[in-house]
């Protein structure tokens, strides 16, 4: 089951309170059970939630890191990126 999220809704996302989730290409993760776990850090995380990250996460990670994650972090995609 996947959701649609606006980039509003995911803005709204972006500390412990709400939930923080990033978005990577079309796709919005819930990192909020994720960061004190995150081998590059928490603080680079936090820093990037609420927002899109995709630039800062292709810059460190390959796709087999998705591959991995995905299924737990993946919350579902955002509508408005394709008109970006
Ligand atoms: C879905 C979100 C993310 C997941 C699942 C994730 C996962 C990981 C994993 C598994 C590693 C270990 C290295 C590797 O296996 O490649 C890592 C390292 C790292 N991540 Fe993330 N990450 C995410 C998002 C981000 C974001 C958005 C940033 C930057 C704003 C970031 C910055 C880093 C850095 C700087 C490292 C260390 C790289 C190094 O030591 O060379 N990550 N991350």
């Amino acid at each position: 089951m996947s959701k649609t999220f606006s980039v509003a809704d995911v803005a709204a996302h972006k500390d412990a309170e709400k939930g923080m989730y990033i978005i990577v290409d079309e796709n919005v993760y819930d990192v909020t059970g994720f960061i004190d776990e995150h081998p590059g850090g928490s603080k680079i995380l936090k820093r990037v939630a609420g927002k899109d990250a995709t630039k800062q996460f292709w810059k460190y990670h390959n796709e087999s890191v998705l591959k991995k994650y995905s299924e737990r972090l993946k919350v579902g995609t955002v509508e408005e990126k394709a008109k970006l």
